[in-house]
Order: C-alpha cells, then structure tokens, then sequence
C-alpha cells in the first residue's frame, strides 16, 4: 500500500502545532521508521494515519485515496487494510488469547464471525495458524492479560495477520519492553512483513533498531522533516541534530526522552 504524506499541518484545538507542512512518500512493501524527539509529532502522524485525527491541511492519501476528504463508504474497506501495533498493546485483557486474534476478523467479517463462540471452524483454524507463526499456540486459551508485555506484543501480530492487512502502522511497539523480548518482537514483526510483503511505517525511539530495521528513516523535528534517507546513509550527526533541542524549544522531559547512542554510520 502506497502511503503519500503532502504538506500535512496539524493543529490542535488549542493551537498547537504538532505537524508543520510535513511532505514524504512511503512506497507499497517498504519499511520506513520515523524517528525524533518527545513531542515532535510522530504519534499525531500516526492517528492522523489511522483516523483518530484529521489533518488541518494538507493531503494523507493510502492508495490515492485522501483520508481528510474520503467518504465513510471510502474509509470503511481502507482501515480494513490497515493493522495497527501500539505501544500499549490494545488487547482485551480478560478475554483468551485465542479470542483476541479472532477480533482480527471483525473490520471484514461483522462481530459474529469474530467471536469464538459463533466463529466458524475456518476461522478458528486460521488463527491458531497466526498463533502458531508467533509461537504461542500453547496460550490460546489463557486469558491475555496474565501474558508477559512481549507475549501480548506478539498476540497482536497475530491479530494483525487473521486481519489480513497490507499495511503496519507501528506506533513505539517495543516501548514497553525490556531489550530481549523488544529485539524478538522487532525480528517477528519484521519476519511476517517480509513473508507478506506488507508496507511497515513504524515510529522508534531505539536509533539502533531503526538503523537494523528500517530501510528508511525519516527524522521529524518541531513537525517538519529534518531528513528522509536510506538507514544506511544516515550518519551519526544527522542523529545527534535530530535530537538536539534548540535553546527556544519547548521539550518534553518525560521516561522515554531518547538519549542518542554513538555508532559509527554504516555508509
Ligand atoms: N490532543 C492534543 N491537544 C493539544 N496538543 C496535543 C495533543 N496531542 C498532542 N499534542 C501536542 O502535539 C505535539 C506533538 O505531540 P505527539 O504526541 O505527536 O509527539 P510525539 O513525537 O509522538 O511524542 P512522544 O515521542 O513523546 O510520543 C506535542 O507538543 C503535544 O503536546
């Protein structure tokens, strides 16, 4: 699926702008991440991707079709085709594993055909197969708020792929995890991309996953775009200006503020 950020503004109610004329293109099966600092704009980019937001001006296409201006009829196909991994990883959490992988059905196939009382035997079947590619078809029947954060991670792959869908939007997805279980989340999400030949859009605030990861990275900084390279050409510096905060801008200071690590570029 062709993703085709133009000149993208998002201003929020109270006059924040949290995306300032932000233009950039991601191409169907590529896998970009998207990098900078606390509050540069990355998840508004990305619920103004998957719906929570609308853009103030600008165009937000997938496929050609402008999330701002497409019609209810329009939309409803297209989020189908949208998979969403989050930092918090959205999970029913006293439901079973198993039934949390069927929710992936719903946006193509109603509420009923979701449910695993009234799923068919197909259904059913297709996902303990996602369960099994993400090797946790031992917990289908556990209920999924006793999993480790890494085993839930991967409960909502395999949501993703009962749900079929052509693009992964990616919003810090090993955020909440320790390095081991992050790494073997990254590597299996980037596995069954590939396998599926999906478009991955994925926001990071690990640079060294980013550089192993992404095929592109595109840095946001203030809501603008500080660069769009290859991962290979984006040298150490270009990181360090990413996360440099000018002496007159306003930074959040939260737990996830990145500090930047020193690897030498891999031009
Ligand atoms: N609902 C909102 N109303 C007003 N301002 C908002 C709202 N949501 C986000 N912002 C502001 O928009 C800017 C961008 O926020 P956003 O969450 O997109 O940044 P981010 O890059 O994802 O940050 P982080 O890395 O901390 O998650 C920030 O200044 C933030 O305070």
């Amino acid at each position: 699926m062709q993703v085709t950020v133009s000149d993208l503004t998002k201003v929020y109610p109270d006059g924040t702008r949290a995306i300032n004329g932000l233009s950039f293109e991601v191409a169907p099966g590529e896998g970009v991440v998207i990098l900078g600092h606390n509050g540069c704009g990355k998840s508004t980019l990305m619920k103004c991707l998957t719906g929570l937001e609308r853009p103030t001006t600008g165009r937000l296409e997938l496929d050609g079709v402008d999330l701002a201006r497409a019609s209810r009829r329009q939309l409803r196909p297209l989020r189908q085709r949208i998979g969403c991994v989050f930092q918090k990883f959205n999970m029913v959490g006293n439901l079973s594993v198993l039934q949390n992988v069927l929710f992936g059905l719903m946006g193509r196939r109603g509420i009923l055909a979701s449910h695993a009382l009234t799923a068919s035997r197909e259904s059913r079947m297709a996902a303990m197969e996602a369960l099994e590619r993400v090797n946790l078809a031992h917990l289908a029947a556990r209920r999924t708020d006793t999993l480790s954060g890494g085993q839930q991670q991967r409960v909502a792959i395999a949501r993703m792929l009962m749900q079929d869908a052509e693009i992964v939007l990616a919003d810090e997805p090993v955020a909440s995890l320790d390095p081991k279980a992050g790494r073997e989340v990254m590597e299996l999400l980037w596995s069954v991309v590939r396998e599926r030949g999906m478009t991955v859009l994925c926001v990071l605030h690990q640079i060294d996953f980013a550089r192993e990861f992404g095929e592109r990275l595109v840095g946001l900084k203030q809501g603008q775009l500080a660069f769009d390279l290859p991962s290979t050409a984006v040298s150490d510096d270009d990181i360090t200006a990413l996360y440099q905060i000018d002496s007159h801008q306003e930074a959040d200071t939260d737990d996830r503020t990145f500090v930047p690590t020193h690897r030498t570029a891999q031009a």
